[in-house]
């Protein structure tokens, strides 16, 4: 029955445009399925020039050291392919390497693997990352602040082509929802961390909204359905099996728990066990290929169920098999991945894998996405600013926070006169206001984090470049810096009755602003280099403890030893030059009483600053200024230079790392002997 039920849906791809002619030979463990490949281009989706991506990959291993000298295994010897039109299905039980087997295939893998086996692209040798295809991950990186209509709306923006009107990006944002089911959210803020918003399935969707939204070539899917309920979960697959059907799309999806609905989407499945083939070929034969190695499935069974059952060892349980009595997980799945490896279905995948390498087509485009830098730049900008306005943490609280402090340091100098003690009083204020306010930037630095990782997933798929990302960021957090630099600084300077003079404010407020953008560009920095936002904040808080004692106040530029305080962090701590600017601001000009008893002297603020805080008076505070503001401009290139070398040196590396790994071949020739079975 269950076969017949089988050989019914091979029919319903027939009628989506696949011939699917499956016929089991007697003495064969699986159905042959006859000529697909012929068929498939016949289909008229399989041109491999300009209708579609044929992905192949062959004799694919990842391994990861396993801390002892060696390394395991995670994915072990795939071969396989997907072609335009068809949606490839990757199941198998948690764990058994699925999403590293997407990785892999996106080019996406992490630092510590190996990857050994080619991977071509309509027969040619491509570097995925970056922009050649969409993927849709695990994990919904989102901006949490967003609306559902919003996200959707912004991402359309940015990504599709200025030669699409306004309101057409709209058309295909709305529709786009309307496919996901999302209509009725769509004005409901994600949400996330403190902030409850969509549900865990309501997310998924947007995330796929986002990547199919240009109606990308290529589509990767890491478990799109979970935390969808069943209808869900087939509404969804089945539109996104329409993309793949309609325009020749190449979809692979890892899934978990279809319903029978949704396994009849998928054209292809690839079974995976601990890495290894348990199955490959059109589902439809799936159910004769465990049916002839003596694993039906039980009438009124889910397949898909029956297969995850068959070969989950997580659970170890004894499976009846046949009429044969009872087997131990770990001999089913030997079983059935040596019976996959001697069978007509694995030769078939391997002739179409090399019959496709041989056509070879075009290559993938770098960059799918056509929004112009400009386009891409203003629309950044405005999302950034909606972002950093309803995100309370990016600025709104450090601006209360400042306003505390502000009061704090205006009472706590308050009126701060013109004495001789008052010399020493403005130095602190002013070392405070320049180090300690200043240091305080960090606390927006969490916020950046969560913006860095939507920037990462969307330069990864290719949605615009990291230039656009740091002209957005930068101008729409200018108007909170200014604000932040403008009130609190007015409550300090005003309430401790600093020098007098519009012009000594504003260069006071404007250092305050800069130094705030200085901090933030090297929280950029940092926030590219450190893996964490925890680790971030203590790296960018000990880089700056380090900048505050080596610019000059808490120890005298002159007493500052020579070797690496002196020379050079005396000259790189921008402290240096916002205490001198700060300092000149001040006390060139003033007259101070002096402490000698009963005298009349007054001390001249120039004098103050050479003899006392040991300033460079060989140039103005403008200067100091325009330093700081280089600065800034630097630390963003830098941040900027960082990150393309990253994107350049990775793939390099991988490169590099890619040899076939030592112990492969021994593996291969003994599947048992495989750290992942121990
Ligand atoms: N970079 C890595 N370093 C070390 N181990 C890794 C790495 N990537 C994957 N693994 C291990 O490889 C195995 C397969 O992981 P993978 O995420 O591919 O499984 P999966 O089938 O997608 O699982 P799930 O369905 O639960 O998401 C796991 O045991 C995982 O711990």
């Amino acid at each position: 029955m269950a076969s017949l039920h089988n050989f019914n849906s091979a029919s319903t791809h027939t009628n989506l445009g696949i011939k699917n002619s499956l016929e089991v030979e007697p003495n064969s463990i699986m159905p042959r399925h006859r000529d697909v490949h012929a068929v498939t281009i016949e289909s008229g989706l399989n041109n491999d020039g300009d209708a579609g991506i044929s992905l192949t990959w062959e004799d694919l291993w990842v391994t990861v050291p396993d801390g002892k000298g060696s390394s395991r295994p995670i994915i072990q010897g795939l071969t396989g392919y997907a072609r335009p039109g068809q949606l490839l299905a990757i199941m198998g039980p948690s764990g058994c390497g699925k999403s590293t087997l997407l990785d892999a295939l996106a080019g996406r893998l992490g630092a510590n693997t190996r990857q050994a086996g080619d991977i071509l692209i309509n027969g040619h040798k491509q570097k995925l990352a970056y922009g050649t295809s969409a993927y849709v991950t695990q994990d919904d990186t989102l901006l949490t602040t967003l609306t559902v209509r919003e996200a959707v709306y912004y991402s359309a923006q940015l990504q599709l082509p200025n030669s699409m009107s306004k309101s057409e990006k709209k058309e295909r944002a709305d529709m786009t929802i309307r496919e996901m089911g999302l209509q009725d959210s769509e004005n409901t803020r994600i949400g996330g961390w403190g902030a409850k918003g969509l549900s865990g399935g309501q997310k998924r969707r947007v995330s796929i909204c986002i990547e199919i939204l240009t109606r990308p070539k290529l589509l990767f899917l890491d478990e799109p359905t979970s935390g969808l309920d069943s209808a869900a979960s087939y509404y969804v697959m089945s539109r996104i099996a329409r993309l793949d059907q309609r325009q020749g799309r190449t979809i692979i999806a890892s899934i978990h728990q279809p319903s029978s609905e949704v396994f009849e989407l998928f054209h292809n499945l690839c079974l995976l066990s601990s890495g290894r083939t348990v199955y490959f070929g059109p589902t439809s034969a799936a159910n004769e290929f465990f049916t002839s190695n003596g694993f039906p499935c039980p009438t009124l069974q889910n397949p898909s169920d029956h297969f995850l059952k068959t070969i989950n060892k997580d659970f170890d349980e004894d499976i009846e098999e046949g009429s044969t009595g009872k087997k131990s997980t770990e001999e089913v799945i030997s079983i059935l991945v040596k019976s996959y490896k001697s069978s007509d279905g694995y030769q078939q995948v391997q002739r179409q894998v090399s019959e496709i390498c041989k056509r070879e087509g075009r290559t993938l485009e770098k960059s799918r996405s056509h929004a112009s830098f400009l386009t891409q730049c203003l629309v950044l900008t405005k999302r950034s600013f909606v972002n950093m306005y309803r995100d309370l943490g990016y600025y709104w609280l450090r601006l209360a926070i400042y306003v505390a402090l502000a009061l704090g340091l205006g009472t706590i100098y308050y009126d701060i006169g013109f004495s001789y003690s008052s010399i020493q009083a403005r130095g602190a204020m002013l070392a405070f206001v320049a180090s300690f306010l200043t240091f305080m930037t960090i606390g927006g630095f969490p916020s950046f984090v969560e913006d860095m990782k939507v920037f990462e997933r969307e330069r990864l798929n290719g949605h615009y470049g990291p230039s656009a990302f740091v002209i957005g960021n930068t101008l729409s957090s200018l108007p909170y810096s200014f604000l932040i630099s403008l009130i609190p600084g007015a409550i300090a300077y005003y309430l401790t009755g600093l020098q007098k003079g519009c012009e000594h404010f504003i260069y006071f407020a404007a250092m305050l602003f800069t130094c705030m953008m200085l901090v933030e560009s090297l929280m950029m920095i940092v926030a590219s280099i450190v893996p964490n936002f925890l680790m971030g904040i203590i790296t960018g808080a000990g880089i700056q403890g380090l900048m505050i004692l080596g610019g000059g106040f808490f120890r005298l530029p002159n007493d500052l030893p020579k070797p690496f305080w002196r020379y050079p962090l005396f000259y790189i701590a921008f402290h240096r030059y916002a205490y001198q600017g700060m300092f000149k601001n001040e006390y060139e000009g003033l007259r101070f009483a002096s402490n000698q008893v009963g005298g009349h002297e007054t001390i001249n603020g120039e004098d103050v600053l050479r003899n006392m805080w040991e300033v460079d008076m060989d140039y103005s505070k403008w200067v100091d200024l325009a330093i700081l503001l280089s600065m800034v401009v630097l630390y963003r290139l830098m941040f900027l230079v960082i990150i393309k070398t990253v994107e350049n040196v990775k793939p390099a590396i991988r490169a590099l790392m890619s040899a076939k790994p030592k112990q492969a071949a021994q593996i291969m020739m003994n599947p048992s002997d495989s750290p992942i079975h121990t």
